[in-house]
């Protein structure tokens, strides 16, 4: 379950600290899942190399959040999705995405991909370009002032998507009572690989996390 949780103030500039800290052990983590894929190096290496992981796993283990991350609200419309799969700062498999935001309310953001998101050779997993913009689109609805839940996501796959640079970009369509209408992309030098249009849903009885941070 999500957690929504309060930042004290001190809790908020430790956290522009520690971003600094848990942003290069995800990056290092990254490191190790593409060295992991594509290493070629003998057999005893391989298992040394297993042993030492689990002992850095244990150090990690040692002191730890009794579940998720969940969402750390620091102010209205401001969130720290560290542990997100798309853009957390602390999640090694997020690619991870850093997001913009334009006046227009366009939420866009230029990445990289590698070889963790293989799905046809040399090309992006179509479920990793599920996940990638459903959060993107996630976003622009939220930048929208609005919030929910993804209803339905519906995607056209135009051509394949290459590893390495792409772009994505969404914005909001409309909204129609609890229903946000949104619309996004991913796109490669060439122009747009993946189309996407998905309906952002506040459900029943739902309160915007903002309202009560
Ligand atoms: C922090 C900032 C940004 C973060 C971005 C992160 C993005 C991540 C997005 C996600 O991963 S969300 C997780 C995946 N989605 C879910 O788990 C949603 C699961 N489904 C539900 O919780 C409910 O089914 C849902 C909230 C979508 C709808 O439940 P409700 O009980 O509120 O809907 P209701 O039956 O009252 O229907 C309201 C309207 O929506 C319509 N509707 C309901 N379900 C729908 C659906 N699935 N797709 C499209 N329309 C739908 C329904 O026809 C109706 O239309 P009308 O108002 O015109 O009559």
């Amino acid at each position: 379950m999500t957690r929504y949780l309060e930042d004290t103030a001190t809790e908020r500039l430790e956290a522009d600290e520690r971003e600094g800290l848990y942003g290069p052990l995800a990056e290092a983590v990254r490191a190790l899942v593409d060295a992991s894929i594509r290493t070629e190096v003998d057999d005893h290496v391989i298992r040394q190399a297993t042993a030492d992981l689990e002992r850095i796993a244990g150090h990690l283990r040692a002191h730890q959040l009794p579940g998720s991350y969940g969402v750390h609200s620091e102010a209205p419309g401001r969130r720290r999705t560290w542990g997100s799969p798309v853009i957390g700062v602390r999640n090694p498999i997020a690619p991870p995405l850093t997001l913009q935001h334009a006046p227009d309310g366009l939420v866009w953001s230029e990445f990289r991909v590698g070889t963790a998101y293989e799905g046809p050779p040399g090309r992006l997993h179509g479920g990793m370009a599920a996940l990638i913009l459903d959060h993107v689109l996630g976003e622009a609805v939220s930048a929208s002032g609005h919030w929910g839940l993804t209803g339905t996501l519906t995607l056209r796959y135009r051509r394949g998507t290459p590893l390495g640079r792409l772009r994505t970009e969404a914005r909001i369509d409309r909204v129609e009572g609890r229903k946000a209408y949104v619309v996004g992309s991913i796109a490669d030098d060439e122009g747009i690989t993946v189309e996407a249009e998905a309906i952002f849903i506040l459900p029943k009885g739902y309160v915007h996390p903002d309202a009560t941070a």
